[in-house]
């Protein structure tokens, strides 16, 4: 059929809404057939002839009328051209349209390249069909006719406008897209300034590229406007020649890049980078203006646990949670943003700011105290809080952020769940952790580490029983360095497993030691939870005890109840394994963390260790060290009572029945030959 069309004179082709010709009535085509150039009328809808003049037949190559209304012009019509034809019938409705292109057909396969006005034209039915008036197009050269034909399928949006922004052409791409025929350009940019901005650019140069918002009847758009000075070649006056092309899904996802370069993807906060990127600006601007402002970094407390028990995805829900409190307890002014993991951190200005450091720490402890619900659980979070001021501590955002990382650090020191100033003491803490880690890498290989033994002592007979192997480094210069330092110490920089066995190695040694000169002691020793991610742990052990002839059960492996949270399967293998090589496993710490006596049968344990706090507790707050002594024996877990310091504590220990303890009361962790020294003069 109608067939990709060749290109409109562009003048002519523009939408014509005012004045169009009576539409002829059926009894009109005769009067038709009289004029001397092709004439047809085409039904859009049916993509049929339905009348045509002589010159139109012999332009169609048709032997009758009849023959060329029975053929079926839709069938290799393309999308492109059907998606023109509808455009047009809904402009003949609207307008009373009429258009002059240069089209081609192809009527026994052979192009015809004609110049045509089209116009509507209303049928007996109603429904609107389309006159066509042809002119020959023979003038054309071929290029001409090829680059009228690009102009008119291209989707590139090319128009031409007089210079005060009325158009004079536009193709069918750029009709597609305008909201009106008669669409002036300053209408069509959304941002009103932008018709300035497009002379401007046009005035300084050549050509314009800007990448603008524009009206178009599928909303506001993104196009790349490209734009240069011509003449118009029917009015000879000066004109603007714009090609546009759309580039909203560019756009779009260069938005989304940036987003997502400068948020967090679960809290939709700001990131590190665009704190890194807004603050460095925004504290300028205050040391200009004499401001003060603080850095706030908030960091979770057991954050891990949440994880732990709940899952990780219930984990997210909570980080979520906390960003929306966050961000409601403070002002619109201030910058609250996700560094990464459970840390956060707020960028208070203020003239007062440590007036005002206050009130909104006060705010933010407040409004994450109230129970968040995760998974219809009520989940309580605390926040431990570091602060550092600017002017005050520094200057740029780097150190800020280090200082109130540090002040942090000191808050979790004190306890958790409190807030903390930076001071310039913290920094020398830090210097002499770090010194301290580098001498810790050495301390192995220094033999520096040995390993202290406290009694495990029978309740009943007063006689030792066993021994906890306690690790004790010596530095040369500061003498016992306690555990509470460097286990974490040796957690994070990855030596917990080499110092974990080399503790093992120890106890297993003196065990075999010590029987061989009557003292069959049974001997503990602590396992840290990242051990049992080695996977050749159970292995190792066993060499170890083969090497030294120990047998197995002398040996106890103390593990803490956070390692046996959660649903992993890791740590019951580990702690299966441990058991059929034949040692045993004693709970230790028991009481002070979660407390879940659904584990104390689900894992393969011996012995469960009460901690000193409920030992210690005044009498009328031992009810539940009563209920765990109760279970324990139901269980037919053996008991020890840890921290056992008076006679009155040792009296409440007996009066519970329970067998075993271990305490100042008799001794403290001693080197070897001191437990030694116990052993002989204890009764066996
Ligand atoms: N659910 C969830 N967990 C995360 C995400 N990023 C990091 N974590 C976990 O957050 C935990 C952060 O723990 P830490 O801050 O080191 O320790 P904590 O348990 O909060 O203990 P303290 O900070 O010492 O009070 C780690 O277990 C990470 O695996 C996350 O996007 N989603």
């Amino acid at each position: 059929m109608l067939p990709p069309p060749s290109p409109p004179a562009p003048s002519s082709s523009q939408p014509n809404t005012a004045g169009a010709a009576p539409l002829p009535s059926a009894n009109d085509y005769a009067a038709l057939e009289l004029i001397s150039q092709p004439v047809w009328i085409f039904d859009i809808d049916r993509r049929h002839v339905l009348w045509a003049n002589s010159p139109a037949l012999q332009v169609w190559k048709a032997r009758s009328l009849e023959e060329l209304q029975a053929r079926d012009l839709g069938r290799d019509m393309s999308a492109t051209v059907a998606h023109r034809l509808a455009q047009y019938q809904r402009d003949f409705e609207a307008h009373n349209a009429i258009f002059a292109e240069q089209w081609t057909l192809y009527p026994v396969g052979e192009a015809v390249a004609l110049h045509v006005r089209f116009s509507g034209h209303r049928l007996a039915d109603g429904r609107m069909a389309m006159m066509c008036e042809g002119q020959p197009a023979g003038a054309h050269a071929p290029d001409s006719v090829r680059a009228v034909e690009a102009l008119l399928h291209t989707t590139l949006m090319i128009s031409l406008y007089d210079l005060e922004g009325h158009p004079l052409y536009r193709n069918p791409a750029a009709r597609d897209s305008t909201c009106r025929p008669d669409e002036c350009l300053p209408e069509r940019l959304v941002d009103a300034e932008d018709i300035q901005l497009l002379h401007d650019s046009l005035a300084s140069g050549g050509g314009s590229s800007l990448t603008l918002r524009v009206h178009t009847p599928q909303g506001v758009r993104w196009h790349e406007v490209t734009a240069r000075r011509c003449h118009d070649a029917v009015s000879g006056q000066d004109a603007l020649l714009l090609s546009e092309a759309d580039v909203t899904a560019i756009k779009d996802t260069e938005a989304q890049v940036r987003h997502l370069a400068l948020h967090d993807p679960l809290t939709g906060l700001p990131n590190r980078a665009q704190v890194m990127a807004r603050f460095a600006d925004a504290l300028r601007e205050l040391g200009a203006g004499g401001a003060e402002a603080a850095v706030v970094f908030i960091d979770l407390d057991n954050f891990k646990d949440i994880n732990d028990t709940l899952g990780h995805a219930a984990g997210d829900e909570l980080l979520v949670g906390v960003a929306r409190r966050l961000r409601d307890a403070t002002r619109t002014e201030d910058l609250v943003a996700r560094l990464g993991g459970d840390e956060f951190m707020v960028l208070l200005r203020s003239s007062d700011i440590r007036g005002d450091v206050d009130h909104a720490y006060r705010r933010i402890a407040t409004s994450l105290a109230a129970p968040l619900n995760v998974r219809g659980l009520e989940v309580r979070i605390t926040p431990s809080v570091g602060v550092s001021l600017f002017p005050e501590h520094a200057c740029d955002i780097e150190t800020l952020l280090r200082h109130a990382d540090l002040a942090m650090y000191g808050a979790k020191a004190e306890g958790r769940n409190r807030m903390v100033l930076y001071n310039e003491s913290m920094g020398m803490e830090l210097r002499a952790r770090t010194s301290l880690e580098a001498e810790l890498r050495l301390a192995l290989e220094r033999g520096e580490f040995e390993v202290h033994y406290q009694p495990r002592m029978a309740v009943r007979s007063r006689s030792i029983l066993g021994a906890e192997a306690l690790v004790r480094w010596r530095h040369p210069v500061h003498g016992l360095v306690g555990p509470d330092i460097f286990i974490p110490m040796s957690e994070r920089l990855g030596l917990i497993g080499r110092l974990g066995m080399f503790v093992f190695e120890a106890a297993v040694r003196q065990q075999t030691e010590w029987a061989a000169r009557g003292h069959d002691l049974q001997i503990s020793v602590n396992l840290s939870p990242l051990q049992l991610a080695d996977t050749h742990l159970v292995a190792r052990m066993a060499a170890v005890l083969r090497r030294y002839g120990c047998e197995p059960s002398r040996i106890e492996l103390e593990v803490t109840e956070s390692m046996l949270l959660g649903n992993e399967e890791r740590p019951i293998a580990v702690l299966k394994a441990i058991e059929a090589l034949g040692m045993s496993i004693a709970l230790d710490d028991f009481g002070t963390g979660y407390s879940n006596l659904a584990y104390l049968q689900r894992y393969p344990l011996h012995t469960l260790k009460i901690d000193k706090t409920f030992i210690q507790a005044p009498d009328v707050d031992r009810p539940l060290a009563e209920m765990i002594v109760s279970l324990c024996r139901l269980l037919k877990l053996n008991v020890v009572a840890e921290g056992v310091e008076t006679s009155e504590q040792l009296a409440w220990v007996a009066r519970r029945e329970i067998a075993e303890y271990q305490g100042y009361h008799f001794s403290p962790p001693v080197p070897a030959p001191h437990f030694e020294a116990l052993l002989e003069a204890t009764p066996a």
